[in-house]
C-alpha cells in the first residue's frame, strides 16, 4: 500500500516542480504570505539579515544537518563542537559581530544545533550580575572562547565535558552568616590540557532524550577555593574585612533564570512549533486517505474536521504566542531598564509573568508538537519527518530553567499576593489590576457571531482568572484561619494555584492577541486572517475548558453550543489558508530538515530516498551472526 501510493505520488515530479496538491493550497490564500513574512520578522529588512544569515549558515558544509538522524551520541556532539568553533571563523567572515543585526538569527539558521549553549547562559549571567570590572574581564575572554563556561545551578550541576568554567549558585556564608544564593565563576578544568582541577569531579550524565549535540553533566567541589573578586557582584559584595553590601533586591540573584526564561521562549520552544506546524500541514495536503465524498477521489487528509481540529488551533497558539513573546520582551526591556537604574519595582511583576508564560507556552507547543506528529500518522514516528526530534527537544523545555509546576507555583504566590492587596485597595501592577475588578455578570452573547467579538472571549477569560484566583485566595485564609499551618495550607492549595496561574496566563496571551489584531494593518488581507486566528485561538480555549467557564455560570450550555458552533465554522474558514500560513513562518527546507514538511510537497521521494541513505540499510553482522544460520537450518528442511 506505501510503496503503490509512493509511485502514484512520484509522477510527473520534475526537479523543482511543486506537487500539484500542494501548489494549489497556494493559489487561493487570503492574504500576502511575504507580507506576513515581514510582519513577523518586525519589517522586510529584518527578513532580508535573516534571510542572508540562514543562506549564508546553509550553504556552508559544515553546518549541514543532512546525517543528523543517523548519528550517534558521540558523533553529534563532536559535531556540533565543530560547528560552535567553525561559528567562531564564519562570523569573522562575514563581519558579524555579538551587537550586529545578524547575530539574533544564526541560532535559529543553525536550528540550535551547535555545541556550547550553556556558554551564552554564562555569559548572560556574567553581563546581567557582574560588576563592570568582571564583565570586562571576562566577557571579552568568553566571546573569543578562549574559555568555555557553563550553568550550575542544579544539585547535580550541568557542565559536561566541554566546559572550562562556570558560574555556580551557592549558598554564601561569612564567619558563619548565610546571606543566601549567589553566584560564583569558578574554573574547574585547565586551560592547559583541560584536566580537571584540584578538588573538582565532572563528567557528561550520559544518554538523553535528545541534546546530544549538548553536553550535560555532573559537578562536585571539595575545598575548592574562589577568589572574593569572583563573586558577580553588580548588586552585591563582600569587602575584603568581609563586610556584605548589597544594593536592592536579594532576589536579584535569581535574575539570571528570569532573562534566560523570556530568550529561550522564540528559538527553543515558539520555533519547533512552527516548524512542527509547517511539516504537518503540509503533508496533511499531500496525503490522501480514504473517501470524504462518495465517488470521489481519495480526500486530503486535512479536508477531515477532525485533521482540522487537530492541528489549526497549534497553529494558531503559535500565531498567539508569538505575539505574546513580543509583550514579554517589551516588558523585559523595560524592566531591565530600570533595574540597570537600580530600581528594582518591576521584579516581583517580571518574575511572576517570565515563569508563567515559560510554564504555560513550554507546555502547550510541546503538546502541539506532539499533536503534530500524531496527525502525520505512521510517517510522523519516522525520525526522517522531523518531528520526533522536535518532540524529544522541547519536551525538555517543561523541564529546564524551572521545572513548568515550580514556575506556575511563583507566579501563583504573586498572584495572590496581589489579590489580596487589589482588595485591601493598594496599588498593584499593572498586568494584574483586573483581580480588583471582580465582576458577577453574565457573559452577554446572545448568539455565536457574538463569540467572535474579542470583548466578550476577553471578558470571559477574565472571569475565570479572577474566580479562580479569588476563590483559592479565600480557601487559602479559610484553612490558616482555621488553625491549619501556612505551609499546609499553601500545599492543600497547590492544585488551584496552578490553575489559577495558568488561567492567568491564557487571558493575557488572549488579550494581547487580540489587542495586536487591532492594531495591524488592514491591507493586503492581514488583519483579516490574523482575526480569525485570534478568535480560534480564545475559542479553543473555552471549547477545550469547559467546566471552567461553565463552572459558577457565568457562561451558560446555550452559549457553550454557540462556543463550539463558532469554533468549528473557523476551522473551516482558516483551512483555506492554512498552507500559506505555515509558509509565512519561512523556513527552508534545510531547516526542517524533514522528508515530510518540504516546500515542493514530494514527500514520498524524499522519504525512499532518505532512507537509502541510512545505515540500516546496509548488511548487518546480524545476518552472518544469527539469521543466516537460523535460515540455513530451514532451507535444510524444506
Ligand atoms: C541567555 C541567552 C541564551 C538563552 C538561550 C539559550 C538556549 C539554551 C537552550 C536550553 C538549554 C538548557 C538550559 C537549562 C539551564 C537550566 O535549567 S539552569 C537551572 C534553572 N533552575 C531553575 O530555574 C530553578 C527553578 N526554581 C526556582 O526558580 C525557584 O523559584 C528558586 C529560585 C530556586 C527559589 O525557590 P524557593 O526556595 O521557593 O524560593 P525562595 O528562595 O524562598 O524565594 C522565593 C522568593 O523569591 C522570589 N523569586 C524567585 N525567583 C525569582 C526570580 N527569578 N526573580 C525574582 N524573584 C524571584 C519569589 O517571588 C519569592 O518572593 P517573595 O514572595 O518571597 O517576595
Ligand atoms: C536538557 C536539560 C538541561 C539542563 N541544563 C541545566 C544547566 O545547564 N544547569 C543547571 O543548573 N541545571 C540544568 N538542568 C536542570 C534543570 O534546571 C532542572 O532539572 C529543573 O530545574 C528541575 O529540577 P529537578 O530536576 O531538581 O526536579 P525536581 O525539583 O526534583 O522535580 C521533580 C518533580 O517534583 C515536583 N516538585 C519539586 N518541588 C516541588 C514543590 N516545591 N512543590 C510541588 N512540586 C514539586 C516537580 O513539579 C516535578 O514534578 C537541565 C535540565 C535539562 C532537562
Amino acid at each position: 500500500m506505501a510503496l503503490l501510493e509512493a509511485s502514484k505520488s512520484w509522477q510527473g515530479s520534475a526537479p523543482g516542480s511543486v506537487n500539484p496538491d500542494l501548489a494549489s493550497e497556494r493559489q487561493t490564500a487570503s492574504f500576502c504570505v511575504e507580507r506576513l513574512t515581514a510582519l513577523l520578522d518586525g519589517g522586510a529588512e529584518q527578513t532580508r539579515i535573516r534571510r542572508a544569515v540562514v543562506d549564508a549558515i546553509e550553504s556552508d558544509p559544515v553546518f549541514s544537518r543532512e546525517n543528523q538522524y543517523f548519528q550517534t551520541q558521540n558523533e553529534r556532539y563532536e559535531a556540533a563542537v565543530r560547528k560552535a568553533v567553525h561559528l567562531q571563523k564564519k562570523m569573522h567572515e562575514m563581519g558579524w559581530t555579538e551587537n550586529g543585526p545578524e547575530y539574533k538569527y544564526i541560532y535559529r539558521a543553525l536550528s540550535g544545533d551547535v555545541a556550547f549553549l550553556l556558554h551564552r547562559v554564562f555569559m548572560r549571567s556574567i553581563s546581567v550580575l557582574g560588576s563592570d570590572k568582571q564583565i570586562a574581564k571576562w566577557i571579552p575572554l568568553a566571546t573569543q572562547h578562549k574559555l568555555i563556561g557553563s550553568y550550575a545551578q542544579t544539585e547535580l550541576g550541568h557542565v559536561g565535558r566541554s566546559a572550562t568554567h562556570t558560574v555556580v549558585f551557592a549558598q554564601l556564608y561569612i564567619h558563619g552568616k548565610c546571606y543566601g544564593i549567589h553566584p560564583f565563576i569558578v574554573q574547574i578544568r585547565s586551560l592547559q590540557d583541560h584536566s580537571l582541577c584540584p578538588g573538582i569531579t565532572a563528567g557528561d550524565i550520559g544518554p538523553k532524550m535528545n541534546f546530544e549535540h549538548i553536553d550535560n553533566g555532573y559537578l562536585l567541589l571539595r575545598n575548592v577555593r574562589v577568589p572574593r573578586e569572583n563573586m558577580l557582584s553588580k548588586f552585591c559584595e563582600v569587602r575584603p574585612d568581609g563586610t556584605y553590601v548589597r544594593q536592592g533586591s536579594q532576589k536579584i540573584n535569581y535574575f539570571t533564570m528570569t532573562t534566560v526564561r523570556i530568550s529561550l521562549i522564540s528559538d527553543e520552544v515558539l520555533t519547533p512549533l512552527m516548524k512542527a506546524c509547517t511539516i504537518a500541514i503540509r503533508y496533511s495536503v499531500v496525503r490522501r486517505q480514504s473517501k470524504l465524498k462518495p465517488g470521489e477521489q481519495e480526500a486530503k487528509i486535512l479536508d477531515y474536521q477532525t485533521q482540522q481540529e487537530k492541528l489549526l488551533p497549534q497553529l494558531a497558539a503559535a500565531y498567539a504566542f508569538y505575539f505574546t513573546n513580543d509583550y514579554l520582551q517589551e516588558l523585559f526591556n523595560r524592566g531591565y531598564r530600570e533595574i540597570q537604574r537600580k530600581n528594582f519595582d518591576m521584579l516581583p511583576e517580571l518574575h511572576a509573568l517570565s515563569s508563567g508564560f515559560k510554564a504555560v507556552i513550554t507546555q502547550h507547543c510541546t503538546a502541539g508538537v506532539e499533536i503534530c506528529l500524531r496527525a502525520c500518522g505512521g510517517h510522523g514516528y519516522s525520525l526522517l519527518s522531523g518531528l520526533p526530534s522536535l518532540y524529544t527537544k522541547i519536551l525538555a523545555s517543561c523541564i529546564y530553567e524551572g521545572e513548568n509546576t515550580i514556575l506556575l507555583l511563583q507566579t501563583a504566590r504573586f498572584l495572590i499576593k496581589c489579590f489580596m492587596a487589589a482588595s485591601a485597595g493598594q496599588p498593584v501592577p499593572p498586568s494584574v489590576t483586573y483581580l480588583a475588578a471582580v465582576k458577577h455578570g453574565k457573559c452577554p452573547a446572545k448568539n455565536k457571531l457574538d463569540f467572535l467579538s474579542p470583548d466578550i472571549y476577553i471578558e470571559a477569560y477574565q472571569h475565570v482568572a479572577v474566580r479562580l484566583t479569588s476563590n483559592t485566595a479565600a480557601k487559602l485564609q479559610d484553612l490558616i484561619q482555621s488553625g491549619v499551618k501556612k505551609h499546609d495550607a499553601w500545599n492543600q492549595c497547590t492544585v488551584q494555584l496552578v490553575q489559577a496561574a495558568k488561567a492567568h496566563c491564557h487571558y493575557i496571551a488572549v488579550k494581547n492577541f487580540a489587542e495586536t489584531v487591532e492594531k495591524l494593518e488592514t491591507k493586503a488581507g492581514i488583519q483579516k486572517i490574523m482575526k480569525h486566528l485570534c478568535d480560534l485561538f480564545a475559542l479553543h480555549g473555552i471549547f477545550s475548558n469547559t467546566g471552567a467557564f461553565l463552572h459558577d455560570g457565568y457562561t451558560s450550555a446555550a452559549q457553550m453550543d454557540m462556543v463550539t458552533a463558532s469554533y468549528l465554522d473557523l476551522l473551516a474558514v482558516i483551512r483555506k489558508d492554512a498552507v500559506p500560513l505555515v509558509d509565512a513562518f519561512d523556513f527552508t527546507d534545510k531547516s526542517l530538515n524533514s522528508a515530510l514538511g518540504s516546500y515542493d510537497g514530494h514527500v514520498y521521494q524524499r522519504l525512499y530516498e532518505w532512507a537509502q541513505r541510512s545505515p540500516t540499510n546496509q548488511m548487518s553482522p546480524a545476518y552472518e551472526r544469527y539469521l543466516k544460520p537460523l535460515l540455513h537450518n530451514t532451507l535444510s528442511k524444506l
